[in-house]
């Protein structure tokens, strides 16, 4: 397999005593390059934290994440902002957007601050991919919530950063729009080589992916690969019902 990024034994708690919660107790994956993963579990499984910490916007206690041959949860604060700059992209539930700037503005941003121009052909491209071409010139006041999500994504797609998280992307979309989002993110992986992660709680668009890791209480417990709609919510079923699943 060729990893783009590995998660090794993280670890990270919050709170001490009886409030203790082991957010990532053991997590280990391997991600691979050139493909689209998504990553479930139930809620408070640790999926938010794993993808924090696998993008570097925050630390794990104990464990490494190897972004290609680099340790970064060996480097300082500093190396890793700028690590994050090169070579990863985003796309939160909450789009920080800026509000001032217009969504072209918005989408070319990244690119801009790190003194670069943008591709004007990839970003036409991507506007009328996402059906945000018409709605170039307005800010982020002037758009739904489903325009500033595709808003969002052009910008994390724009500068072809090696790696993207996108967490809940298609939450604020209708079926057509989030089936065209994910396909995109598909495209993104296949035809440009982007390794592209996503955490779902979706099973139909974890069908839209090549693999899917399954977390429960921070571990990694379960892998499908080229999954289906029904594959994905019979494993989800297992891992939530475990003793009924074990015939306890
Ligand atoms: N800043 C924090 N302080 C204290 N506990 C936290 C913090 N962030 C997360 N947790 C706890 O860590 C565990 C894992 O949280 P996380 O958000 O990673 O889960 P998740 O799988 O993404 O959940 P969901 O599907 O509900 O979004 C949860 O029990 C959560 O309450």
């Amino acid at each position: 397999m060729n990893v783009a990024i590995e998660a090794r034994g993280l670890q990270k708690a919050y709170g001490t005593g009886e409030t203790l919660v082991r957010a990532l107790d053991g997590a280990s994956l391997a991600v691979e390059r050139a493909k689209f993963t998504a990553i479930m579990g139930p809620s408070g499984s640790g999926k938010s934290t794993l993808m924090h910490v696998l993008a570097g916007l925050d630390t794990a206690d104990a464990g490494q994440v190897l972004l290609g041959d680099v340790d970064i949860t060996a480097l300082s604060e500093r190396n890793r902002t700028l690590l994050r700059r090169e070579r990863i992209g985003f796309v939160f539930q909450s789009f920080n957007l800026v509000p001032s700037l217009t969504a072209a503005e918005n989408i070319a941003l990244p690119l801009a601050l790190a003194g670069r121009k943008p591709d004007a052909a990839w970003l036409r491209e991507l506007a009328a991919v996402l059906g945000i071409e018409h709605r170039l010139t307005h800010r982020p006041a002037e758009l739904s919530g489903g325009q500033q999500q595709r808003v969002a994504v052009a910008r994390a797609l724009l500068a072809r950063p090696a790696v993207v998280f996108a967490d809940e992307p298609t939450g604020n979309l209708d079926s057509r729009r989030g089936d065209e989002l994910l396909g995109l993110l598909r495209r993104a992986a296949h035809d440009f080589g982007q390794t592209i992660v996503m955490v779902t709680h979706d099973p139909s668009a974890a069908a839209h992916v090549d693999r899917v890791a399954f977390l429960v209480d921070g571990r990694v417990v379960d892998e499908l690969a080229d999954p289906t709609v029904g594959a994905v919510v019979a494993t989800l079923a297992s891992l939530e019902a475990p003793a009924l699943g074990k015939g306890a």
